[in-house]
């Protein structure tokens, strides 16, 4: 029998990533990537036309069996009755509903006559921040009423391009059809009005953000299985998708124990778990994966940009910033960066700024500062990882993934900055890898994702021993800001 192949796509903040992959071993067939634009507030134009060229890329899709995307979650896709985009995508490091959070949790603590952020926590998993989508939705209805007035479906930025990809959003010459919208139950968990404990859409929230009635006029993506197709569109079979963060966990093939260190644009801890999480402090979100489990996590707003700053700051690359950060000693003599370069999520400090403490004569070098920028960055997802562990986490090993993970500095100075040793898989593109993992699930109509063969090597394992001073001299610091 022919091979069959499948695509899986990651439309991420900073791109898009198209792999292609053997659909029976996994094998890696084809690759392409194509840029999105700068900023938090985007066209999806720009991410429907990035998905083309990164498609164009990767030797096109005349062979492909299946394909699911997976994407960056939270963003507000807003479209109004003919299916047209309504304003520009939110996306989730815009921190302009940071305001509208505040609100929306005082309102349903006072509704409900409870604390509003553990009533949250226990509806929906999480405490509202800027990133979710429920507070850009209150945003909106604040500030742009005519716009909120026209809403007429939300979707997310991976529900619109499937929507896209399947023709039902009329960029192949269909008519627009918001009825054929869907989602999956991971990027669902994100938006702040589904519950992943129960499976089921929250339309009070909705209703909440939105104003009275919004639910009976607003249509969401309805959310598929995981594994059911969307169906199958001139020959290409098209699954659920997901959130970028469940497909990483598809790609990686977490289990209980693992958690998933990714530096991206943003930077995330997270972790796959039998039941749904609920913390009250907003710590730790409380998601759902990709195969009817659970994804909790804390993202941190800034993570591989710290580096990419701090590399620009100093003039050099990549590899001269991890050159500099490796020939600082430990704890940069005390020099400190806490690094909410573009306010914070976690700790929920959306207005904050970056501070340099500790500079002396002999701590402002270059080499100093690019150390700082490290351990700085990886301070945020310690944290992260201790609030996990908090919410009864298990933490066996520790995953390193994403672009920053390229960096040997990070990679060195993780396990001593993590307290642990480090696992690092083949430099990839995890999420876009769990997405065509979904894809060939999708297309053997089995129960679970296949186990795929094609060997890839053995995960780099780092250790070393601990610098836990680096974390004392960060945590004194990041409670000054
Ligand atoms: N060798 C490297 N060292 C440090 N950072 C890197 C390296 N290579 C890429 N990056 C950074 O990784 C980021 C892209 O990673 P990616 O995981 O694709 O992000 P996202 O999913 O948010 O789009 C960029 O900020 C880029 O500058
Ligand atoms: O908001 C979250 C998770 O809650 C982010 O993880 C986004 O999903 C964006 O991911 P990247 O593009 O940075 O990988």
């Amino acid at each position: 029998m022919a091979r069959r192949l499948v695509a899986g796509v990651d439309s991420s903040t900073q791109s898009c990533k198209v792999v292609i992959r053997d659909a029976e071993t996994g094998a890696l067939v084809r690759f392409g990537s194509a840029a999105h634009p700068a900023g938090t507030e985007v066209d999806p134009a720009a991410w429907w036309e990035a998905f083309g060229a990164a498609v164009t890329a990767a030797g096109g899709l005349d062979d492909v069996s299946a394909l699911s995307v997976g994407g960056q979650q939270h963003g507000m896709v807003v479209l109004d009755a003919d299916g047209e985009v309504i304003r520009p995508a939110l996306l989730w490091n815009d921190t302009r509903s940071a305001g509208a959070a505040l609100d929306l949790v005082a309102e349903l603590g006072e509704a409900r006559g409870t604390d509003g952020a553990q009533a949250w926590a226990d509806a929906i998993g999480s405490v509202p921040v800027a990133s979710l989508t429920v507070t850009k939705l209150r945003w909106l209805a604040t500030h742009e009423p005519e716009n909120a007035a026209r809403v007429a479906a939300v979707a997310l930025p991976h529900d619109w391009l499937t929507w896209q990809i399947s023709g039902a959003g009329g960029t192949v010459g269909a008519a627009k059809d918001l009825s054929a919208l869907v989602t999956d139950r991971s990027d669902a968990s994100g938006t702040g009005y589904f519950s992943g404990a129960t499976g089921e859409y929250l339309p009070e929230l909705l209703d909440l953000a939105l104003g009275e009635g919004a639910s009976e006029r607003v249509t969401l993506p309805r959310v598929l299985a995981p594994g059911e197709a969307v169906g199958t569109f001139h020959g290409l079979t098209l699954g659920p998708g997901a959130g970028d963060n469940a497909a990483a966990a598809l790609g990686l093939g977490m289990v209980p124990g693992d958690v998933a260190i990714s530096i991206g644009t943003s930077g995330v801890v997270s972790a796959i778990t039998d039941r749904p999480s609920a913390d009250g402090s907003g710590l730790v979100a409380g998601f759902s994966d990709a195969t009817g489990a659970f994804l909790p996590l804390a993202c941190t707003l800034n993570a591989s940009r710290v580096l990419d700053g701090a590399a620009a700051m100093l003039g050099v690359d990549h590899a001269g910033l991890s050159a500099l950060a490796l020939s600082a000693p430990a704890g940069a003599d005390g020099l400190v960066l806490v690094p909410y370069l573009e306010g914070e999520r976690t700790p929920n400090r959306p207005d904050a700024t970056g501070t340099l403490h500790g500079v002396r004569l002999e701590t402002m070098t270059p080499a100093h500062l690019a150390r700082a920028a490290v351990e700085g960055m990886l301070c945020g997802l310690a944290d992260g990882l201790d609030a996990l562990r908090a919410q009864g986490v298990q933490v066996d090993r520790l995953l390193l993934i994403g672009g920053g993970a390229r960096s040997e500095a990070v990679r060195r100075i993780a396990p001593l900055v993590l307290g642990m040793p480090v696992e690092v898989p083949q430099p990839g593109e995890y999420v876009a890898d769990g997405a065509a993992r979904q894809a060939a699930w999708v297309l053997s109509g089995a129960q679970e994702p296949p186990v795929w063969s094609a060997a890839a090597p053995a995960n780099a394992v780092l250790d070393g021993d601990p610098t836990p001073v680096v974390r004392e001299q960060y945590a004194a610091v990041r409670d000054l800001v």
